[in-house]
């Protein structure tokens, strides 16, 4: 299935009239830059390109009151100073004669994204519109938002499809009140805003942005704000907020469909967001998300207004969503202090309302933000020269030709768009010898040295990116690692994340150099850390507890993943070790994120049953959503919070509180 793309030129047929130094930066040219860029770049062609639709009165009324729409209904008849007059009751924001009709083209978007992916026609979709919505409140205009586009699409979920449960990722870098009011107590929809804050200095200013701010009665805990208290947020700032608290809450909720406040002003260059986060980070924010749901992914665009980083973060989002794998992440150098207090604060303000976070760390003082912070952190000095914040543009990569290969014993089925790694391959003898005697030693196991040096082609052409990713299925995995590892690892520039999933002793050392990071799902108890580079992650009675596995790789692999940065990653299913095949495709959908999706799954030859799953996540199929989680067995809980607690020092990505001692 596809990935829907709606964008009509006469949501550029409004502007600003007059002169407000607060709406100026929100003009036409935004929708244009972006849409360009899609064309240019070959994205929109391959996307299915939906026509808009009006909203109607009754899909506007889903979410607004009748005297709200009623007046806005008045502004294409209005004079300028009747406009200017009508404007000046709320913040921000300003009208037009033809707003109206966008306003409602807009919200119309975003409910024929919802048909669409609802109806199956599409798996997901972008809506490039304006005026955004996320501001409006059921009777105001606020912060040039006239309806409330991501509001009504849900309500109109709920209505025609009787969706359970929804959610809403808010990634633009303003609250999106409007959104939290109309949900504020209504446990089917879960809200997550990120935004800057200030401690309440930056605009909308508002108390009710703040982290303490969980949802009322039955919406308690579904109501997640994560306030940015300083400027200069960066893509692991971003990405810290998405393992340790979006991403567990999301999957303890198991949305059935997933809705994106798509704005764009959280990355550098945005005057409003001040923000330090490059464009590439969009491709990963949007490709974690794509594992929930089912992969029901509707992204509504809000704000974004510098008109160079805004259609690259554009073009980062579409591309994940046709199924692209998502660039390598540039220098990750871990969370900074204040966006740790802000992640500590939100946590500890929800881990009564959800189990994975149960374990979460209280911070008794934990005054809300609008307090000084008490960790006296140097003042931002405000004189700081305003210089143009420069980036450099992710490169263009192209998906390889091949997404996914399989390597089967001769009699083995290769899965339907997998390519197939026969063994007829034209093998380098220097390869052969070279695998004779350091692998094979002396044995005559001609079936072996042919697997082995299949795999060391399917490892040439991943990093050549001729082959996107693969799977093999071999007799002996204790030589097919060593082989992947030493062949992968040798090259000057690479580093091997080998995700082993299973019980055995990992057949190789992880010396110290960093080539190799090893993180072993184990069922055996753990004895002390040998190294930073191997890591057991211990958890009971053979993985039959879902939700732990969930937690440990959500807040413990992937972070540990995205700092390590890996050039290949090699999952590895020792022993039959019984995971359900759903949570197996959660694991390498998510891990496909790394590597720019260079992912090579070995197992064993007999595990035929798991060859149709993991190729189907190799190639960017979303997996089926697990269902709401349970609670994790507090056993796995601890084991995986000291694993933390004591990897910390090691790897910044682990850490979810300011307090770094
Ligand atoms: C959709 C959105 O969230 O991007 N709207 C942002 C509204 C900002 C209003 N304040 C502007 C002040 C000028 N510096
Ligand atoms: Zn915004």
């Amino acid at each position: 299935m596809g990935t829907a793309l709606i964008y009509d030129e006469e949501m550029t047929n409004y502007k600003l009239l007059w002169v407000d130094p607060a709406c100026k930066i929100e003009v036409p040219e935004r929708l244009t830059v972006s849409y360009e860029a899609l064309v240019k770049s070959g994205l929109a062609d391959r996307c299915v390109s939906l026509p808009v639709r009006e909203a109607t009165d009754a899909d506007i009324l889903l979410v607004h009151s009748e005297e709200y729409l009623e007046a806005v209904k008045k502004t294409p008849y209005m004079t300028l100073e009747d406009l200017m007059d009508f404007c000046s009751q709320y913040g921000d924001v300003y009208f037009h004669p033809n707003i109206y009709h966008c306003a409602k083209l807009a919200a119309g978007s975003a409910l024929q994204l919802v048909d669409s992916v609802m109806m199956g026609k599409v798996r997901n979709g972008m809506a490039l519109v304006r005026p955004p919505g996320h501001h409006s409140m059921r009777n105001a205009a606020s912060g040039f938002c006239v309806f409330n586009n991501v509001a009504i699409a849900a309500q109109y979920a709920k209505q025609k499809y009787a969706v359970e449960r929804i959610l809403i990722v808010d990634w633009d870098i303003h609250h999106g009140q409007g959104v939290q009011d109309c949900f504020e107590d209504d446990p089917r929809v879960l809200y997550f805003s990120w935004h800057r804050y200030e401690h309440q200095k930056f605009w909308p200013n508002l108390r009710d942005s703040d982290f303490d701010r969980v949802g009322n009665e039955k919406g308690a805990g579904f109501n997640v704000n994560v306030p940015w208290n300083k400027v200069g947020m960066k893509n692991s700032d971003y990405l810290s907020v998405f393992c340790h608290l979006f991403l567990p809450v999301a999957y303890e909720f198991c949305p059935d469909l997933v809705l994106v406040c798509a704005g764009f002003d959280s990355a550098i260059g945005d005057p409003e967001g001040e923000m330090c986060a490059t464009p590439d980070i969009f491709a990963h924010l949007t490709h974690l998300l794509m594992n929930l749901a089912g992969g029901k992914l509707c992204a509504v665009l809000e704000g974004g207004y510098n008109l160079t980083s805004l259609p690259q973060s554009v073009c980062q989002t579409v591309q994940t969503l046709l199924g692209d794998p998502a660039p390598r992440p540039a220098n990750l150098d871990g969370p900074c202090l204040s966006a740790l207090e802000s992640l500590h604060c939100v946590r500890s303000a929800h881990k009564k309302y959800w189990s994975c976070l149960k374990h979460a760390a209280d911070l008794p003082t934990c005054e809300v933000s609008t307090k000084r912070n008490k960790v006296g952190e140097e003042e931002i000095n405000e004189e700081q020269s305003k210089q143009e914040p420069v980036w450099r543009e992710c490169p263009k990569t192209l998906p390889p030709d091949i997404s996914a290969a399989a390597l089967l014993p001769d009699d083995g089925i290769c899965p339907e768009r997998c390519y197939s790694l026969k063994s007829s391959e034209d093998l380098d003898p220097s390869i052969v010898n070279k695998l004779k005697e350091h692998i094979l030693k002396d044995t005559e196991d001609c079936e072996t040295l042919s697997t082995l040096s299949r795999l060391t082609v399917l490892i040439d052409k991943m990093e050549k990116n001729e082959i996107g990713s693969g799977l093999a299925l071999v007799k002996d995995i204790s030589k097919a690692v060593i082989c992947v590892v030493q062949h992968a690892a040798a090259a000057p520039m690479n580093r091997v994340l080998v995700v082993y999933v299973g019980d055995g002793v990992v057949p190789f050392h992880t010396n110290e150099d960093g080539k190799t990071l090893v993180v072993q799902f184990t069922t055996q108890k753990s004895e002390e850390i040998q190294s930073k580079y191997l890591i057991p992650v211990c958890l009971q009675k053979d993985y039959s507890d879902i939700p732990g596995f969930i937690q440990a790789t959500l807040s413990l692999l992937l972070p540990l993943g995205y700092e390590y940065d890996p050039s290949l990653v090699v999952v590895v299913q020792t022993s039959g070790c019984g995971l359900s095949h759903n949570v197996w495709q959660q694991l390498i959908g998510l891990l496909r994120g790394l590597a720019q999706g260079h992912t090579l799954v070995l197992m064993q030859e007999d595990q035929n049953a798991y060859v149709g799953p993991t190729a189907s996540s190799l190639l960017g199929d979303p997996a089926p959503p697990l269902g709401p989680l349970e609670a994790p067995l507090p056993e796995n809980v601890e084991s995986t919070e000291k694993l933390r607690l004591r990897l910390k020092a090691d790897w910044n990505f682990l850490l979810t509180t300011g307090n770094v001692k």
